[in-house]
């Protein structure tokens, strides 16, 4: 005879074991991606999930993609005339190429950080302020002071600037200048920020200060940032991606892409025999 009571918990237990718990719904997941300049394949049937609440690097040796791939996930791939992205991308289970997403809408939602620190020729003050004012974020002077003030405090760089918030962006020192962009990125509440090689123009102890501010925002945004820099990939992130000639070689948690790493191509670049 059949213990229904039995059975139904054995299929209960089943149902709780098949559901792995580290298998959240992904953030962004990109599937099939390719991406062309003109004859160029630079990106070859890319898939990928990347998970929220988490940084993921994106590293491999030079020319292998990792840049491209990173900006067809805000779609800066568009400003490139020749560039040609074919395959899915989603955020939150929409695609973000429909023709109905407005990618300027869509880059407030997934910021940028690029490797140059690239203010605008304005005041500290206004480099915040400016997504926020584009997008009708603020509805008078004192929700924008809010939002700039809050960014600035994410972004580690209020007590440094909050006495001259009028003084000009290009006017601080590099380090303080990408804090300025990350708060600039950060001012639009983005879901998503993507940094490339943020910390090349950077000394050792801004590039202490970025990495320490990447894993605090971890804690609100999906973080994917391009290194070249296989410490700061171990430093900063939790998921880590290999690219080698337009190819996803390898993704994984990062402690086991760099101590365990599967395919020989990795192995090669982590111990420093490619790239
Ligand atoms: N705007 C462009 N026009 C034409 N080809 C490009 C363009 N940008 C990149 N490429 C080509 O696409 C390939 C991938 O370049 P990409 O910059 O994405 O690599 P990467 O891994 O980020 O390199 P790096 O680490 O040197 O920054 C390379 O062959 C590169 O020459």
């Amino acid at each position: 005879m059949v213990d229904m009571a039995a059975m139904g918990t054995t299929m209960k237990d089943m149902h709780q074991t098949d559901r792995n718990p580290t298998m959240t719904e992904p953030k962004i997941s990109a599937k099939n991606v390719n991406v062309f300049y003109g004859e160029t394949h630079a990106i070859k049937d890319v898939t990928v999930d990347i998970a929220d609440k988490t940084v993921t690097a994106f590293i491999g040796p030079s020319g292998c993609g990792k840049s491209t791939f990173l900006r067809c996930l805000n779609r800066m791939n568009d400003t490139i005339d020749i560039a040609r992205v074919q395959g899915t991308i989603l955020l939150d289970g929409q695609d973000i190429y429909d023709p109905r997403i407005d990618p300027v809408q869509l880059r407030a939602q997934v910021g940028m950080v690029f490797q140059k620190p690239n203010p605008f020729p304005k005041s500290i003050y206004d480099n915040v302020a400016y997504g926020p004012r584009i997008h009708g974020m603020a509805a008078n002077k004192a929700e924008l002071d809010d939002i700039v003030e809050s960014s600035l405090r994410r972004a580690a760089l209020w007590n440094e600037v909050k006495d001259r918030l009028d003084a000009p962006g290009t006017g601080l020192s590099g380090g303080q200048q990408q804090r300025l962009c990350i708060a600039r990125a950060i001012a639009t509440s983005p879901e998503v920020l993507l940094m490339d090689e943020p910390c090349s123009a950077l000394d050792p102890i801004a590039t202490a200060q970025v990495e320490e501010l990447i894993d605090e925002l971890r804690a609100n945004y999906s973080v994917v940032i391009v290194t070249h820099s296989m410490q700061q990939a171990a430093r900063v992130s939790q998921k880590t991606a290999f690219f080698h000639l337009g190819q996803l070689v390898e993704f994984g948690d990062t402690g086991e892409i760099f101590t365990n790493p599967r395919d020989p191509r990795t192995e090669s670049y982590i111990t420093g025999r490619i790239g």
